[in-house]
């Protein structure tokens, strides 16, 4: 190993890493949300670009269709969200460079970890490869984690060169619930991260232009293991639930 005035190649980069995450948990406990601009380079950044438009291109895209109900059970089909989305493992062929930015993000995400107390995080989803097809679509205001599922931080990675405020597409954060809110360009090589939970209200305005994103959730380990707890209750009592009816429905039929 090269010594450069005493340090390795490796102290270097892990030192690069400890400071970028020192500036994110400062950054995080001061306004909830932080982002790094530049974050692999611009080369990089548009390998990961060609990747996600040649995922597009396949048709891997879903309708990331979520419908909202307006409380009374009934299930409205009002669209609240317009983004095609694709999951991804990082394992298909064509992603190596998305791989490579999963593999970079859980890196630096390792190391804020140990400069969090308040979260446990060692697991994350997979990653969703976002596009809003431009003509106006996007996302109306909402909490990515309302109900602790057990996601704790949300990072997003933008890819869109060039992008300009004129496009539209902004991501409006309204930290600590203010009406305040923040307006962030989803500009190319761009890593925004913020706490998934209450704290951060957010929308994507109206997209004018295609607009891609990859999105990584990090899992706080206990809120999650109580959501996964939870749920299995309430599939043990769905399963009862119905049997009983079916019960029923037999002792009718004596
Ligand atoms: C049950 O299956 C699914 C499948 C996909 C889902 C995607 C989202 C989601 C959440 N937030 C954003 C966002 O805030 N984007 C901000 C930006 O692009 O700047 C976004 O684009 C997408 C939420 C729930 C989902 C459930
Ligand atoms: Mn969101």
């Amino acid at each position: 190993e090269t010594k450069l005035n005493g340090y390795t190649q490796i102290d270097l980069l892990q030192n690069r890493f400890y400071e970028r995450a020192k500036y994110v948990v400062d950054t995080l406990r001061k306004q909830g949300y932080c982002y790094l601009d530049d974050f692999h380079g611009e080369v990089t950044a548009l390998s990961i670009l060609s990747e996600v438009k040649n995922l597009h291109q396949r048709e891997k895209f879903t309708d990331g269709e979520l419908v909202s109900s307006n409380g009374n059970g009934s299930m409205l089909n009002k669209k609240i969200r317009d983004d095609k989305i694709a999951w991804i493992d990082g394992k298909e062929e064509n992603c190596q460079t998305i791989s490579h930015h999963m593999t970079t993000v859980n890196t630096l995400i390792r190391y804020c970890n140990g400069l969090i107390d308040e979260y446990d995080i060692e697991h994350r989803t997979k990653a969703m490869v976002a596009c809003y097809p431009g003509q106006g679509t996007c996302y109306k205001r909402h909490v990515d984690n309302p109900n602790k599922d057990g996601r704790c931080i949300t990072t997003l990675y933008y890819l869109n060169p060039g992008w300009t405020e004129e496009k539209g597409g902004m991501l409006k954060l309204y930290p600590g619930g203010s009406e305040e809110a923040v307006k962030i360009l989803p500009r190319l090589d761009r890593l925004l991260l913020f706490w998934s939970d209450r704290r951060n209200p957010h929308e994507v305005e109206p997209s004018h232009d295609v607009r891609y994103a990859i999105t990584l959730w990090y899992f706080d380990k206990n809120e999650r293991a109580r959501f996964r707890k939870k749920q299995e209750e309430d599939e043990r009592k769905k399963a009862i639930l119905s049997q009983q009816e079916n019960g029923s429905k037999d002792g009718k039929k004596d």
